[in-house]
């Protein structure tokens, strides 16, 4: 439906985006994953005909949108990762402003307009000034803003960035919603890879412009289907136990944090009677031991050697 086609874009000396492929079916949630600089932001704004590739092709419906894109742009909402509304206007008079920009008006704008104040859950909030909103408030009516004229899809950049957990679960319910219910197809980019694992189909990972992994999520996490990511609990750690587990060799990658260290370890290997054994020659007391099978997280990890939100 949506497609970048060998797409690169160039900024004077930065390639943001290296010969990019990537489509859209009908009806998909695609997440777009990657983390700060990653090139997504670049990627996105080439889909939506707001950035002309430097070279490669923009298609919808199998057509080359760079000459002309208004039949996509008809069909397209965006939400930007910046919010773009007037903070001294309230919610509906700015769902009123931006209505009128897609040209509706009177009762038809009107009926629209509650229609998403209850999707986006401000009804209640409709008359108060946005300057007053929390910011998962004003994101929300950021995506309200970019469904005013019916998009057949969405892209949204990032949306939760900045929000408390109770607006991300909302945002995040509302897209599923809104791809189960009005079968909207939606391109979702974020660098957090658990909003991604929950909302969609298929998955493409981003690393400095270059695409580095593509396809289901059970697809991307059979790239690690060899491997076992292990959890171990602690109300604290001490160097003695660290070093024993750095030094083993069985273990392919080691992070520690505060109360959890994460290792990767071959499928076959059987860790819990060691990593006990371990513990208790470094004199510490575990709180639990846990096998899971890789994530997203995992995943990027093994690819690039970092972290995604590094
Ligand atoms: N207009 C621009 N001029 C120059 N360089 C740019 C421009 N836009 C993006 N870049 C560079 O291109 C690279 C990719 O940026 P992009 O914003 O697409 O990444 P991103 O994955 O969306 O990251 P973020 O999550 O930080 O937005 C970065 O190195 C960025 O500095």
């Amino acid at each position: 439906m949506l497609e970048l086609v060998d797409s690169t874009k160039s900024f004077k000396k930065v390639k943001a985006v290296k010969k990019l492929n990537m489509f859209i079916e009908k009806g998909e949630i695609v997440g777009l994953l990657g983390p700060n600089g990653a090139g997504k932001s670049t990627a996105i704004s080439m889909l939506s005909s707001l950035m002309e590739p430097t070279s490669g092709d923009v298609r919808y419906c199998n057509k080359s949108i760079l000459k002309n894109p208004a039949p996509l742009r008809k069909i397209l909402g965006m939400v930007p990762q910046e919010i773009a509304l007037y903070e001294d206007l309230t919610a509906i008079e700015n769902l009123q402003f931006f209505g009128r920009l897609y040209r509706m008006k009177g009762k038809e704008l009107q009926r629209k307009i509650d229609v998403i104040l209850e999707l986006i859950g401000l009804t209640d909030h409709r008359k108060d000034i946005v300057k007053k909103f929390s910011g998962g408030m004003k994101r929300r009516l950021n995506i309200g803003v970019a469904l005013l004229h019916d998009p057949e899809v969405i892209i949204m950049d990032e949306p939760t960035v900045g929000i408390d957990p109770q607006s991300r679960n909302y945002i995040l319910e509302t897209v599923k919603r809104l791809n189960e219910e009005r079968q909207m197809t939606v391109l979702y980019t974020s660098h957090y890879m658990e909003e991604v694992e929950f909302l969609c189909d298929r998955i493409y990972i981003m690393d400095k412009g270059n695409l580095i992994a593509s396809g289901t999520k059970q697809e991307i996490k059979q790239i690690l289907s060899a491997e076992n990511t292990i959890s171990i609990k602690a109300d604290r750690w001490n160097d003695a136990f660290i070093a024993s587990i750095e030094s083993s060799p069985t273990i392919h990658r080691i992070k520690v944090e505060e109360k959890e260290i994460t290792i990767v370890v071959p499928k076959e290997v059987n860790m819990f009677s060691e990593l006990a054994k371990m513990a208790e020659q470094a004199g510490l007391e575990l709180r639990s031991i846990d096998i899971n099978s890789p994530t997203l997280e995992d995943v990027f990890l093994h690819l690039t050697g970092r972290a995604l939100r590094d």
